[in-house]
């Protein structure tokens, strides 16, 4: 009898994260393009600190097709990154046996809807920190409130706010206060500490995907919910156990592809951040945005694992 499939992947997957970072920052400094194009850039600090993006103008017109901003994996795959996720993760919701409820029996569908149930809930705390870091956190978000604590400032703004005088004090502050905002009005968001909100997202996005698929794939590779042995040693209480007949086509269909879909997320993610590593911020900046998304990671998947009540409540995928 076949050993069965490993539910969750070991934490010592993540450490592909780190060396991506090492392998970025590494090849951005020894790089002959990004080295002539930080010499242009008097700054001297540059070599330690490759804010490329931001310190050398990359926007208009870097050599790198993936050093520009205007790129169209960054503005759309990582600028609209978290929809990337939900879509991907709710394939996996839909399609995969370990939560399709499709002809289960009663047991099998009361196990698979509190599988679903964990998986959303799951969502939603990763959503919820995601949320809180880069978009809004009472106010600006984490990475915006950090920037401004360790001294950084919108460059232009007392301009702005001499401009604003004539407007509402909701848009002088929010010019002023959020990078987005400050960037939009033709400021520069410099000074502090600018936590890579690319590397934190691309990171959560990426090993997100990875527990979720790797887990509901456990499940649709385990013995009892292999096709040959539908109907032959399926039992009703096997949560894992496919559904049969007609539905088997459509059902094979929408399994691969929603594999398929997430692998292409967390490839084209792991490339974007590897992007993100040789073309932009400083090396702090980047573990910064590492050290929340591992974070996050560690207390959605890792936790669970050790601490049974945690577990109970956001299970584990695939469990
Ligand atoms: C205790 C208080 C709790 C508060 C709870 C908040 C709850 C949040 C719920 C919000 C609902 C979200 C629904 C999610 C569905 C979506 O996908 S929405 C839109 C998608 N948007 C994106 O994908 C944006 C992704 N991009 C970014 O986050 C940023 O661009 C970036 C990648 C971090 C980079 O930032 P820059 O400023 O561009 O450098
Ligand atoms: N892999 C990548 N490709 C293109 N642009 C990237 C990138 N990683 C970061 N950037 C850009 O670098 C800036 C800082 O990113 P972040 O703080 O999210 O890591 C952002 O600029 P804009 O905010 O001007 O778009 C972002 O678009």
């Amino acid at each position: 009898m076949p050993a069965p499939a490993r539910p969750a992947p070991s934490p010592v997957v993540l450490l592909v994260y780190p060396v991506t970072l090492l392998l970025g920052s590494l090849f951005s400094v020894i790089s002959p393009v990004a080295r002539s194009t930080r010499s242009s850039s008097h700054d001297p600090a540059a070599p330690l600190a490759p804010s490329l993006a931001a310190d050398l103008h990359l926007s208009e017109s870097p050599v790198n097709y993936f050093a520009r901003k205007s790129n169209i994996f960054n503005l759309y795959f990582v600028k609209v990154g978290w929809i990337w996720l939900t879509v991907a993760f709710a394939s996996l919701v839909l399609f995969q046996p370990a939560y399709n409820l499709s002809s289960a029996s009663h047991a099998q569908q009361e196990i698979r809807f509190r599988r679903s149930i964990q998986a959303f809930l799951r969502w939603c705390l990763a959503t919820i920190v995601w949320y809180l870091t880069t978009q809004w956190f009472f106010g600006p978000a984490i990475i915006d409130r950090s920037f401004m604590i360790t001294g950084g400032k919108c460059g232009q703004a007392l301009d702005l706010v001499a401009k604003a005088n004539s407007e509402s004090s909701s848009v002088q502050l929010e010019t002023v206060f959020t990078a987005a905002a400050c960037k939009a009005a033709g400021g520069a968001w410099k000074g502090g500490h600018d936590i890579s909100g690319h590397v934190f997202m691309l990171v959560l996005v990426t090993a997100l995907l990875v527990f979720e698929a790797v887990g509901a794939g456990a499940v649709a590779a385990s013995p009892s919910a292999a096709p040959e042995s539908a109907g032959r040693e399926r039992k009703a209480s096997d949560p894992n156990a496919l559904p049969n007949g007609d539905q088997d086509a459509s059902f094979g269909t929408g399994r691969t592809w929603s594999m398929r879909l997430v692998w292409g997320v967390v490839v084209l993610g792991w490339w974007m951040l590897f992007m993100t590593a040789i073309w932009f911020h400083t090396w702090l900046e980047k573990w910064s945005g590492l050290a929340i998304a591992l974070s996050t990671i560690y207390v959605i998947y890792i936790l669970p694992r050790r601490l049974p009540p945690w577990k109970d409540i956001v299970g584990l995928p695939g469990v």
